[in-house]
């Protein structure tokens, strides 16, 4: 028998390759030893667990498996226990995959892993109808599919590329606290307020009337409604923030001035959401527009954004309820042992209300069906105020007119830049660092320089992304930290933090995430943000167990 020639490339990074000649007189048992030789002394892989065969990403772990598989010019994909990188294919390239689909990577600053843009590129390269896709410089990698990321596709729908987190995203809300009231010490007094958030809140019909909105009922039943009002796990999280600076022009119709202190409210659709992974395993990966999948993903998924919308609010009112006692408004935000039902007026003057307090609302993991390509506003707005500036993809070059169609745009970690609904940009969005880093207000640009917000898929960054992974930063910063409470302000930090999960505690330290000045820097250096002013967290509260 001759010698079986292959290729060895890194899963992550799969330009790194190295030939190999398979000797005839290798044992199946000893094959897998020669291939990730190969891959520590010529690619400089340090440990290599797992290998994959290249394009049907079958993972070789038998005997039997290299007997099948292992055959002359097949590349071997090799991991360092990521998963395989790329589209599992069982036959040819789908036919409407687009291997020139351009890719941008926004980051020079912020540091990005070469796994995450791997990620990007084979995704954008090989599911079907990708046009367009962004490597914002909070990128990261993901499981399969890469955070930070925007792909927009024509005529597909991608739900893995959303996750299940549907409409996970942050919302601003003013309040009525003082900075005097929460600086320095003043931050654990207002931490010990903040109890009766964890768990239901009221009964079901209470929370049917909660998730009545214009469009009708986002119920999802009981069983995943019981979870409304509440924060959830990982790394959501509702915080008490002082804006530090802000550039922002006074009156202007959203506004955050200095010294006023905000609450940011960081959470998605919880259970809900999940059960949409039905569409996301298996042979459910690609939907096609038209098809009656595609109807009913869409439609469950509208609805689960718009459950995490009505989530986020009732969030907030379950804060203020805490921290501004007396506001008749919020007096239904609490559980008491006698809670019965509210009649329908109370949710509907605290829903009122809350609206009032919102800043911004923005869903950060969800699918948007946008006209594209984006255009200039017309001559006419250049004397408008910004937020009255649509854009209109009108004509590029007098006479001209652009060919408008509509595009699927997938965000899975990114913050939009425009609300296709209102065809108007959005006025202000959160860039949190971490809960002891700033969080700076970002507003987002419109200029040539970014193709009216097409170089960067009308996004923008959603936070300052990992620069560990959640079991990198436990490993680490449990020893880093080993006799320190992380807890409470360190020097400098000013941030008391709630967390009763003590791994939490670590994964979610700030040393886990890049530099958030490096990811708006990048994003300035695009022209498509500016940068209006920060705000520093007093209170991080994460997960508390009522029962200590
Ligand atoms: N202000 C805070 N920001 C935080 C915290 N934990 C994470 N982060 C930042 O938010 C985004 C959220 O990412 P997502 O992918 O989970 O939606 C992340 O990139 C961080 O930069 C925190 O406790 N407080
Ligand atoms: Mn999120």
């Amino acid at each position: 028998m001759p010698a079986t020639r292959v290729t060895v490339a890194l899963n992550a990074k799969q330009s790194q390759k190295a030939p190999l000649l398979i000797p005839a007189s290798t044992s199946l048992s000893s094959i897998q030893e020669v291939v990730f030789k190969t891959a520590k002394t010529k690619l400089r892989l340090k440990k290599p667990t797992r290998i994959f065969v290249g394009g049907s990403g079958q993972e070789l772990l038998s005997e039997e498996d290299w007997a099948r598989h292992v055959c002359d010019d097949i590349t071997l994909l090799v991991s360092a226990g990521e998963e395989f990188v790329g589209v599992r294919k069982e036959g040819k390239q789908h036919v409407d995959s687009n291997a020139e689909c351009p890719v941008y990577i926004l980051a020079q600053k912020a540091p990005v892993d070469e796994l995450s843009v791997t990620q990007v590129e084979t995704t954008a390269h090989t599911l079907p109808g990708i046009i367009h896709a962004v490597g914002q410089p909070d990128l990261h990698p993901g499981t399969k599919f890469p955070i930070g990321a925007v792909f927009v596709s024509r005529k597909w729908v991608h739900p893995p590329l959303i996750g299940s987190d549907i409409g996970c995203g942050m919302a601003w809300y003013h309040t009525k606290l003082s900075r005097s009231q929460v600086d320095g010490d003043k931050g654990k007094k207002i931490a010990e307020k903040l109890r009766g958030l964890e768990g239901s809140w009221r009964k079901q019909a209470d929370r049917e009337q909660w998730l009545l909105d214009r469009a009708g009922s986002c119920s999802a039943g009981e069983q995943w409604d019981s979870a409304l009002g509440t924060i959830g796990a990982g790394n959501h999280f509702a915080e008490i923030q002082v804006v530090e600076s802000s550039s922002i022009p006074p009156g202007s119709e959203v506004e955050l001035k200095q010294d006023e202190v905000i609450l940011l409210v960081h959470s998605g659709s919880r259970g809900y959401g999940s059960i949409l992974k039905k569409y996301t395993s298996g042979s459910h990966i690609s939907l096609e527009e038209g098809s009656q999948q595609m109807q009913e993903y869409m439609e469950e998924h509208d609805k689960a954004c718009r459950w995490a919308k009505a989530n986020r609010n009732l969030i907030a009112v379950r804060f203020l309820s805490c921290l501004e006692p007396g506001e008749e408004a919020w007096e239904l935000g609490r559980n008491t042992p006698q809670t019965g039902f509210c009649d329908a007026d109370a949710i509907s003057y605290a829903k009122s209300k809350i609206a009032e307090r919102q800043v911004v609302d923005i869903l950060h993991n969800n699918v948007q069906r946008v006209k594209w390509p984006p255009a200039p506003p017309p001559p006419s707005a250049a004397s408008m105020p910004a937020l009255e500036v649509g854009l209109s993809n009108v004509a590029l070059e007098p006479g001209e007119t652009a060919v408008v169609e509509h595009v699927y745009i997938h965000r899975k970690g990114a913050a939009p830049t425009y609300d296709p609904g209102t065809n108007l940009p959005l006025a202000l969005l959160p860039l949190p660092g971490s809960r002891a880093t700033p969080t700076i207000i970002l507003k987002p640009q419109f200029t040539v320089a970014s193709s009216w917000g097409l170089k960067n898929a009308l996004s923008l960054a959603h936070g300052a992304g990992r620069s560990m992974s959640r079991a990198k930063a436990l490993s680490s910063l449990s020893q880093k930290y080993r006799n320190q409470n992380l807890l409470e302000p360190g020097s400098g930090t000013g941030t008391w933090v709630i967390c009763d999960e003590k791994d939490l505690v670590f994964e979610e330290a700030p040393d886990a995430y890049k530099d958030v000045y490096a990811v708006s820097d990048d994003l300035v250096r695009e022209g498509v943000a500016e940068v209006v002013g920060w705000c520093q967290t007093r209170v991080s509260y994460k997960v508390r167990n009522e029962a200590r």
